[in-house]
């Protein structure tokens, strides 16, 4: 069997704004066909590290391939296998929905067919509606519209569903995995970590420009941050154990209490408890529920 091909390789990449080091030696990998989530508080260097893979801003040190290129030196025909849906469009919007998209499409050598892109993020609707007059949530999925336009290769997702009611953040999960299904590599940034669960392959985690944990959303953090936590209350009091084998613990516990323990949980951690464990329990307000 071959090597999945990498589409994505960062080495210890830094960016300096005056003092501050906003991204501080990353490094990370993604495979042709992998869905890949870089999480982090606000301000810790998502989109920097987002924007300079899509060669809008420059880095200070370290190595970066995208589609086998540089992107700081790389030209429009590999720009046109990229898909990008920055973290805000700033498009003012005089123009309608299909308008928007058959521009876009226009620009790209096998674009999408515009209606089938137009239903993909639920617009049909709205396709002849100039785009100021849209919502918050709807201009983001015209944003995601011209993210996918170009049939990329490989897609970034800067906060895509920051502003979607829950409906329309389901739709756009189906969206994702259709794309996923072609074969499409994404780059996705999302304060929403059920969103990252759902979609991803592997996710990092950053926390003041350093990555401080990678790998298969399962399994970040480790096997011990994983392991499930039985936890009762007996005589007033709150225990908890942390084992393999909740069931032969429960088990225990009913035949020693003599019946039901009280207040009875057993608790596997989620991708959010791990998170918050290695980002430390200060940025918890800054979690999902709060995109910037
Ligand atoms: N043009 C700039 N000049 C100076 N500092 C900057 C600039 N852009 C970003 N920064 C700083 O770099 C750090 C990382 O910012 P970045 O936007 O990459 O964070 P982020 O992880 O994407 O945050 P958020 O989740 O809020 O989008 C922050 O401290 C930010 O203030």
């Amino acid at each position: 069997m071959t090597p999945p091909e990498t589409v994505v390789s960062v080495h210890e990449l830094t960016k300096i704004y005056g003092s501050v080091a906003a991204v501080d030696g990353v490094s990370f990998e993604i495979a042709r066909g992998e869905t890949f989530a870089l999480l982090g508080p606000n301000g810790a260097g998502k989109s920097t590290t987002i924007e300079i893979l899509e060669g809008y801003r420059r880095r200070t040190g370290g190595e970066v391939r995208v589609l086998g290129a540089d992107p700081s030196h790389a030209d429009l025909a590999w720009k046109a296998r990229l898909g990008i849906v920055l973290q805000s469009s700033g498009e003012q919007g005089a123009v309608t929905v299909r308008e928007q998209l058959s521009h876009f499409a226009s620009l790209y050598p096998h674009p999408r067919d515009v209606d089938e892109v137009i239903a993909a993020v639920g617009l049909e609707h709205k396709a002849g509606a100039l785009i100021r007059t849209l919502s918050g949530g709807q201009r983001r999925r015209v944003d995601v519209g011209v993210g996918i336009i170009g049939r990329p290769e490989l897609l970034f997702l800067d906060e895509p569903t920051t502003g979607f009611n829950p409906e329309a953040r389901r739709q756009f999960w189906d969206l994702v995995r259709t794309l996923q299904d072609e074969g499409t590599s994404i780059l996705l940034t999302t304060h929403y970590l059920d969103e990252a669960s759902q979609l991803s392959d592997r996710a990092g985690i950053i926390a003041a420009g350093r990555m401080v944990g990678i790998g298969p959303v399962g399994e970040i953090g480790g096997r011990d941050a994983r392991t499930p936590i039985v936890r009762w209350t007996e005589q007033g009091d709150v225990r908890e154990e942390r084992t393999d084998s909740p069931a032969a613990v429960v088990a225990h516990l009913i035949q020693r209490l003599g019946g039901e323990p009280e207040g009875l949980e057993v608790i596997r951690p989620s991708l959010e408890d791990v998170y918050l464990d290695l980002v430390g329990r200060e940025h918890a307000d800054e979690l999902s529920g709060a995109p910037s």
